[in-house]
């Protein structure tokens, strides 16, 4: 993808197979949401081959934008509809829509059906546009940033809901997020976007070893704190166990997390 004469993506190789979560990540800017749009058939691209459930999102065929959920980082719709109305709405554009009313439920917004979409708080919002994106049983969601604004509690039931959507129901899912610990929850892989380039894609622990992220065990002796990196944690307590003669106080095992791994490649692809 060029804009102007600046190419913001650029060689961005990937291949999801059905069934997958993936969330891209990368710092504000990196291409994400150009990625995400041009899969949607929302952007035009301004070279290389894309394929999107078999079809280029150029060029779509009768019923593929029904194939496909979207919920975008931001939307427009009629602000005077009722949350209920505009579910129903929207219901009667797919093929074989879920029942609104599980809809409701499913996003946790059966209280607020009789209000109008204007008058929900910032998460309540985004509740909406899952809803939406999630009403024609698509074969494929797009997540933009899905869990701005929600609280730890619709956070969790939102996990919930996506875990329930792959696992259940085989919906492929490519997901945005600021969030490490939700890619970390959500995603089967995880692809890194730097300044436009995929600087990296597999699970954390493929990420964690690519970058050769060790492990660190922590413990007190006489009183003082210690920590030793190492690629064998069980290996090393056993010998310290031995060397100190029994129980080991305070004793850490700390293992990279995503974040670890994440600033640890954009820290070395800044420092590039
Ligand atoms: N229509 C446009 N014309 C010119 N440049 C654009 C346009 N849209 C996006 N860009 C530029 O392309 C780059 C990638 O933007 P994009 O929105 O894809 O990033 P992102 O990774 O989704 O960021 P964020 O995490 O902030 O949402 C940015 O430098 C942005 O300024």
């Amino acid at each position: 993808m060029r804009y102007g004469s600046r190419d913001t993506l650029h060689g961005v190789d990937l291949d999801i197979p059905r069934g997958e979560v993936l969330a891209l990540l990368g710092p504000n800017g990196a291409g994400k949401t150009t990625t995400i749009e041009i899969l949607e058939g929302f952007r035009r691209r301004s070279g290389g081959e894309v394929s999107v459930l078999g079809c280029d999102p150029d060029r779509p065929d009768g019923d593929w934008r029904g194939r496909i959920g979207i919920v975008m980082q931001s939307w427009r719709d009629h602000p005077r509809w009722r949350v209920g109305e505009l579910i129903e709405h929207f219901a009667r554009y797919h093929a074989d829509p879920r029942d609104p009313a599980e809809v409701l439920r499913l996003v946790g917004l059966e209280e607020h059906a009789r209000q109008s979409s204007a008058q929900l708080s910032g998460g309540q919002r985004r509740r909406l546009d899952v809803a939406l994106g999630i009403l024609g049983r698509p074969e494929l969601l797009f997540l933009d940033e899905p869990t701005t604004g929600f609280d730890p509690v619709a956070r969790r039931e939102f996990h919930q809901l996506v875990e329930r959507l792959s696992q259940e129901e085989g919906m492929t899912v490519l997901l945005t997020t600021h969030d490490l610990a939700e890619a970390e929850r959500l995603a089967d892989r995880i692809a890194i976007l730097i300044r436009g380039r995929l600087a990296a894609c597999g699970t954390t622990a493929e990420l964690a070893e690519s970058i050769r992220a060790q492990a660190e065990v922590r413990w007190l002796e006489d009183g003082v704190p210690r920590s030793e990196p190492t690629a064998d944690p069980s290996g090393f307590v056993w010998s310290l166990h031995n060397r100190l003669g029994g129980p080991i106080p305070g004793l850490e095992v700390h293992r990279p997390t995503l974040e670890d791994t994440y600033l640890r490649m954009i820290h070395q692809e800044d420092t590039q």
